[in-house]
């Protein structure tokens, strides 16, 4: 049976995830350049290859990719970025780093997952409708078929033992969860835009709490908005299609605000890919965000 585009994306991320978690502990953190040039280009390698196996007809926009204009006449075009966060990749413990693998049809984003390798989990849409986290480590195989039970026959003869592999499809629905009253916005930790002080000095005025939460990478950010670990991304000054692409999908069919920071929807396979802000809500939030921000 041909996998579906969702589990494709999935599979695709963590994979390249896979590759991007091997690379580090194989290479360690001793020349933090190569280790983000090896790590660029190997998950960017393999997901081209990838991609060219399982959807020869598709076409594709990379960041580490030429840009190949054909992909304006094509109805199904995979926006990924192959390492989001590549600074925070090559800095020894950090989990705020993520593959994006997303695709675009006519218009829209119809898949998307984010794989955060070192978080051990994959955000995926899914194809009824919402999206789900799944479990990527070693075994999980996530939006694809559950592992079959592993059979072990013991050594002494006439005896038969049957050992249950741990379940490897483990899969949560993604919904926004509950607030607590502050609003927690996330940003970036080495290029935090000034409209976010404007921003935290109005919604403080009209006597909200805020807290600014510095992390890595527009994947791992927008995730911990999905997450709940915090409400709202805002980002402004510069970024590209890939760096949003993949997030914004999951983020809208879980039922997340996703759009440009004046609330005008975020437009993908444009001729130029420069996309440089983004806002994501929690959706109870949106009004407030927009409002403090226009
Ligand atoms: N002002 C800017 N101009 C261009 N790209 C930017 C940018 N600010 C952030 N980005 C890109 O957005 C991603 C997340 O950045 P940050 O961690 O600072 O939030 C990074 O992607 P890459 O890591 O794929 O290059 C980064 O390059
Ligand atoms: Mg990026």
């Amino acid at each position: 049976m041909r996998e579906d585009d969702h589990a494709l994306a999935a599979r695709l991320a963590t994979e390249a995830g896979d590759l991007l978690l091997a690379l580090r502990a194989e290479r360690g953190f001793a020349d933090g350049k190569a280790l983000k040039d090896a790590g660029d280009l190997a998950s960017h390698e393999f997901l081209m290859a990838a991609l060219a196996t399982a959807r020869p007809d598709d076409a594709v926009l990379s960041e580490e990719g030429k840009d190949d204009k054909a992909r304006l006449d094509a109805s199904r075009v995979w926006i990924v970025d192959p390492l989001d966060g590549t600074r925070e990749f090559s800095e020894e413990g950090r989990s705020d780093w993520a593959v994006h693998v997303a695709l675009w049809s006519d218009g829209e984003l119809i898949a998307g997952a984010v794989a955060l390798p070192a978080q051990h989990r994959t955000l995926v849409t899914s194809p009824g409708g919402g999206a789900v986290i799944a479990s990527s480590r070693a075994g999980a195989t996530p939006g694809g078929t559950p592992t079959p039970a592993a059979a072990t026959v013991a050594e002494a003869p006439g005896t038969v033992e049957a050992t249950l592999a741990e379940p490897a499809l483990a899969e949560t629905p993604l919904v926004p969860a509950d607030r607590d009253g502050v609003i927690r916005i996330v940003v970036s930790r080495t290029r935090p835009p000034q409209i976010v002080d404007d921003l935290k000095v109005k919604l403080e005025a009209a006597g909200h709490s805020v807290e600014l939460v510095p992390l890595g990478s527009a994947g791992a950010k927008i995730a911990a908005v999905l997450l709940g670990d915090v409400d709202v991304y805002v980002h402004g000054g510069g970024q590209y299609e890939w760096d949003s692409a993949a997030p914004a999908a999951v983020a809208l069919a879980a039922g997340f605000h996703a759009s440009r920071l004046d609330g005008s929807p975020l437009n993908y396979n444009e001729d130029d890919p420069y996309l440089p802000d983004i806002l994501v809500s929690h959706p109870l939030l949106a009004e407030l965000v927009l409002s403090g921000l226009n």
